[in-house]
């Protein structure tokens, strides 16, 4: 968990590089069902452009498919759940072992997000500060064009950051009384993510520690 841009994509990306863990994206599954123009990614695209949340039934829905097919594996779900509702149905049909919740300032946020750079088939995430592609606009792995989400404007970063204190803030209350919440504060990527490596190896054998300067 964490408030839109706080590096929960990026942090994810790293987890599943060093733990046996498959990564299931909310905003990255919205998106992919966007692009097929799925029923689900039609209802759902009004909702991301404005920077609302997709109805409750929907995420659930598309979320609880999605885990059904990861049966045999541990998963870690980044941007789901966001409302208390998702993170009761969760809790009744798969109940998660642990939250991480990335604590960054707000102040931070919308600065990484206007320089957000993504490459949509593959979710892989750029930052023209943070971690350029090595030809600007260009993915380092297919060299196809990277794109700027429609909702990293800055007048929906700001509604995105209005619901993430309506809806999503009182899930971490959720998680903390039921006392599986863990917080990692801080402003950089790099400085969160030794912490979390180093709790994670507690829940489970890590396959590798991954160092980023
Ligand atoms: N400047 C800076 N940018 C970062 C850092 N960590 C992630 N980013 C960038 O900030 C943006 C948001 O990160 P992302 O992982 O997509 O956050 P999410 O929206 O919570 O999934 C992306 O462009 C990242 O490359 C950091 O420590 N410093
Ligand atoms: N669990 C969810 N419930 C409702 N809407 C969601 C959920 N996950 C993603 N979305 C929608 O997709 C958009 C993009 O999500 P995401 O890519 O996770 O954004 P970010 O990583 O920048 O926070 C959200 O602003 C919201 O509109």
């Amino acid at each position: 968990m964490g408030p839109p841009g706080s590096g929960k994509g990026t942090i994810s990306s790293r987890i599943v590089k060093d733990f046996r863990l498959k990564h299931l994206s909310s905003g990255d599954l919205l998106r992919s069902q966007i692009h097929n123009k799925s029923k689900e990614g039609l209802q759902a695209k009004k909702y991301i452009d404005s920077g609302q949340l997709v109805p409750d039934n929907v995420m659930v829905q598309l979320i609880l498919n999605e885990l059904q097919k990861l049966k045999h594996d541990s998963w870690l779900l980044d941007g789901f759940p966001r409302t208390v509702p998702q993170a009761e149905a969760l809790h009744t049909k798969e109940p998660a072992d642990v939250v991480i919740n990335l604590n960054v300032p707000f102040e931070i946020i919308m600065s990484r997000l206007t320089s957000r750079w993504t490459h949509a088939p593959s979710g892989r995430i750029y930052n023209t500060d943070f971690n350029p592609p090595k030809v600007q606009g260009i993915d380092d792995v297919t060299g196809e064009e990277l794109i700027q989400r429609e909702d990293d404007k800055p007048e929906t970063v700001k509604k995105r950051l209005e619901t993430y204190q309506a809806h999503t803030e009182p899930v971490l209350n959720y998680y903390r009384n039921l006392g599986i919440l863990e917080e990692f504060t801080g402003k950089y990527s790099n400085e969160i993510w030794p912490k979390v490596h180093k709790f994670l190896s507690t829940k489970t054998e890590p396959l590798q520690y991954t160092v980023y300067k």
